[in-house]
């Protein structure tokens, strides 16, 4: 079995790392295009799944339009796929890639899996492009992969046929643990600015890229940050997004604050041994809602609303938007003992199985159809 799984974007490998693994594992052959929506968050983490990439895209970083890169992703992918030679299209999530990995597997008439299926909310621009994107790609695809049970419904709501999805966990979960195993005992941070990080400190971190809050929401965010920083028994980390507009602000705004460490996009083992140190994040990241309950960490998410209400249902997450009074509320309670307050780790996202799951199925779903050929 020949599979073409596309991705473009750092939170895309990580949530694919595990597929790749799964597939490769199970005995297929795995042709992996990266378009290079993202260069150098990439860092480490093709080694650390043991990806090789078949295709690579080309221009689309300098590309600044959406709808360019949009053209562009397509127009390399139809290079690969139109050899006609893929059993299987897998993508995942709400990218600009996947959406074009849908489109061109769709006129190719290679049959589609998509994971992370079926999370909404319900607002066709918010987030922009990323709900677009999501409905894209499931009008496109003959397998969803639902997280769980609640995305799973929000496809069924849209009709799309019971037999086509499962329900089988974000692969988040299969990732961090993962990362987890390789940080388990004497781990040496990459970056060394957090190699040796105070132990006299309340460790609190954030991160903040989503497009909806740059400008107003992102400045009052900040202005939260900075307000805590002041209280001086707490540190706050921040690793930058290499956005331009969301480095200028946080630049700005926190730049030269005591008790506030910016720092450079961290390797995925780094972040994940932060989280582990953590009292509370603020955060405004899809990924980081999946990662923090494995952990038993509270967070705090600086959006208006989320299409992962599991976190917050779970207890683990609360809702903050761009409040400063909430976000300050917030952080001071959780950090206002000796130790940090963590929950019972259960994590609402799965189990760590969830590649596994997904790899079955399309093995099954090939068996199938080769049967009835
Ligand atoms: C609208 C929305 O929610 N869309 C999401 C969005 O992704 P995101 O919001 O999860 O993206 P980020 O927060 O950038 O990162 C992801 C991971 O990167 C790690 N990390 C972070 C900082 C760092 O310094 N070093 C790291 O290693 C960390 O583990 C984190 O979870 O697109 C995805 C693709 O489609 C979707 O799946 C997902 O819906």
């Amino acid at each position: 079995m020949r599979i073409f799984v596309a991705f473009g974007t750092r939170p895309e490998i990580i949530k694919l790392g595990p597929v790749c693994r799964a597939l490769r594992h199970a005995g297929a052959h795995v042709d992996v295009f990266w378009s290079g929506q993202h260069t150098d968050l990439a860092d480490g983490l093709m080694d650390l799944f043991g990806i090789d990439l078949s295709h690579g895209g080309t221009g689309v970083v300098q590309e600044t339009s959406l709808a360019g890169k949009f053209a562009l992703i397509t127009q390399q992918m139809q290079s690969v796929l139109g050899s006609r030679q893929h059993d299987w299209v897998v993508v995942q999530g709400d990218t600009t890639t996947a959406a074009a990995g849908a489109l061109t597997a769709f006129l190719n008439g290679v049959p589609l899996a998509h994971v992370e299926a079926g999370l909404r909310t319900g607002t066709l621009d918010s987030p922009f492009p990323e709900e677009f994107n999501r409905r894209l790609v499931t009008i496109a695809s003959t397998l969803h992969f639902a997280p769980t049970a609640r995305s799973r419904d929000n496809l069924l709501r849209e009709g799309v046929s019971r037999d086509r999805v499962a329900v089988v966990g974000n692969t988040a979960v299969d990732a961090l643990l993962h990362a987890r195993s390789r940080i388990a005992v004497g781990y040496e941070p990459i970056d060394p600015e957090i190699a040796n990080l105070p132990r006299d400190r309340k460790l609190v971190l954030a991160t903040l890229h989503r497009r909806e809050n740059i400008g107003k929401p992102l400045e009052d965010i900040l202005g939260a940050l900075r307000e805590l920083a002041n209280d001086g028994d707490k540190l706050i980390l921040l690793p930058v997004h290499p956005n331009p507009d969301i480095r200028a602000q946080v630049v700005r705004a926190l730049g030269r604050q005591p008790n506030v460490r910016l720092l450079k996009p961290l390797q995925y083992t780094d972040f994940v041994f932060l989280l582990s140190r953590s009292w509370t994040i603020v955060t405004d990241s899809g990924g980081v809602q999946e990662e923090a309950p494995s952990f038993g960490l509270p967070i705090l998410i600086a959006r208006e609303s989320t299409e992962r209400p599991e976190v917050v249902e779970a207890g683990f997450g609360k809702l903050v938007g761009s409040d400063r009074h909430a976000i300050v509320t917030e952080v001071r309670r959780l950090t206002n003992s000796d130790a940090p307050q963590l929950l019972p780790a259960r994590n609402p996202f799965g189990d760590g199985e969830a590649s596994r799951r997904i790899v079955e199925r399309i093995f099954n779903a090939s068996q199938v159809q080769h049967a009835a050929e």
